[in-house]
């Protein structure tokens, strides 16, 4: 068995780490990198699940080969069309021109529109099967997770899921894929800041596609990104379950913006009246410093939301009001929010975060609290008062 590629029956890891991308997408910092995974199923007839960023095609095809060397593969499976996963489709046609390649309605305007491709297709629809010999192939169509045509092929032989994005994480695979050969310690968090970043917004069908996969017996999750999963299948699940309905701990994130630090020393006494009153998961981020896909994942992740902001030209702080719009975005839901802000001469800042609160629809623990220039004995209670309110509430659902 060749542990370098194995994964199980006739399945072979062929994905590649990215260690050069700083943001992903553009926008989210990849401290530990991420891998673009890529399996191959090395049977009588031979079949590719999806490819890998273009700029990696040398070395990919390179792991193709070292595996069916000169054989031709005959189907190409595209669970997703985005183009870290994509890419490769336009070079692997001119190595294998013979390929089937096997997608839902949606796939193939994608794969014409993107690289130009036509040619042999097989076009599934929910539940349609394909047998390569010993293993035998089922497509779940999964739309929305997190894009229209995203789909899942589940293994019936060895009950391997190849979960395109679904299950993914950011960080690269250092050595082994498996979580069973790795330290997976430094996915768990990445876990959640890639759901809550890139997946985030689509709770319902991240459940939908729960529910469709809830009768499978899944021994191996493949995911496009992170580590091939056997022995955490039911804490990745899990995870991905609890995130997708917005489940969250107990717990408060407080998200500021400060120019001078007054509102920072607003936030600072909201922390400590919230300490004392007994919450100890308490996360402190200033806009300014910590990335938003850390603020994000962090809201995710915790029930308590409490924003504050000085008035920045008339308009809330422009940090806050990106995040606020990624919140929305989001579609988050069932959080606790208490909210304040500062102003010099005439405050807008506690005006807007106000619209937002009702756009959020989340549930306003406390009146906001709004401060002229500086802190006074009476910010100090206010801020005070906020934060015990904020640990009320979240005591209430201990009970
Ligand atoms: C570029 C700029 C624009 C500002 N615009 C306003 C404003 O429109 N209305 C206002 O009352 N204060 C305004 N201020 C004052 C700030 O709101 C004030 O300095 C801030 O609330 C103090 O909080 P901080 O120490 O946390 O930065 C502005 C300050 C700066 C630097």
């Amino acid at each position: 068995m060749n542990q370098k590629t194995m994964i199980k029956g006739k399945i072979h890891y062929v994905g590649v780490n990215d260690r050069n991308k700083h943001l992903f997408e553009g926008l989210w910092p990849l401290p530990y990198g991420v891998s673009y995974n890529s399996y191959l199923i090395d049977d009588e007839t031979v079949a590719l699940i999806d490819t890998v960023d273009a700029c990696y095609f040398e070395v990919y095809l390179r792991k193709i080969k070292s595996i069916i060397g000169e054989r031709p593969i005959q189907y190409l499976i595209i669970n997703h069309m985005e183009p870290d996963h994509s890419g490769s489709i336009r070079l692997i046609k001119q190595h294998y021109p013979d390929i089937i390649i096997v997608g839902n309605k949606q796939t193939f305007g994608m794969i014409e529109g993107y690289y130009g491709v036509t040619g042999e297709q097989y076009v599934v629809k929910d539940e349609d099967f394909l047998a390569l010999g010993h293993h035998k192939l089922r497509f779940y169509l999964t739309p929305m997770v997190h894009w229209p045509e995203t789909m899942m092929t589940f293994d019936e032989t060895e009950g391997v899921l190849f979960s395109g994005d679904g299950f993914g994480c950011f960080g690269t695979l250092d050595g082994g894929f498996l979580d069973t050969r790795i330290n997976t310690d430094r996915y768990w968090d990445e876990m959640v800041r890639y759901y809550s970043n890139i997946v985030g917004k689509y709770g319902s069908p991240v459940q939908k596609a729960l529910q469709k996969l809830g009768g499978l017996h899944i021994t191996t999750i493949c995911s496009t990104h992170g580590p091939v999963w056997t022995d955490y299948i039911n804490k990745v699940i899990g995870i991905y379950d609890k995130l997708s309905r917005y489940a969250a701990d107990e717990g408060v994130v407080i998200a500021y913006g400060s120019m001078y630090g007054h509102t920072e020393q607003m936030a600072e006494a909201i922390a400590a009246e919230l300490s004392a009153q007994g919450v100890k998961n308490i996360v402190m981020h200033n806009v300014s410093k910590s990335n938003p896909s850390y603020i994000i994942a962090d809201i995710f992740k915790y029930r308590g939301l409490i924003i504050g902001s000085p008035t920045y030209s008339n308009q809330i702080y422009p940090d806050i009001e990106s995040l606020l719009s990624k919140i929305l975005i989001r579609e988050v839901k069932g959080r606790y929010l208490g909210y304040f802000g500062s102003f010099t001469w005439a405050g807008a800042a506690v005006k807007r975060m106000a619209e937002f609160a009702e756009k959020s629809k989340f549930e306003i623990v406390a009146d906001p609290v709004e401060m002229k220039q500086a802190m006074k004995d009476i910010t100090y209670e206010q801020c005070e008062h906020l934060a015990r309110s904020m640990a009320e509430r979240l005591k209430k659902d201990r009970e």
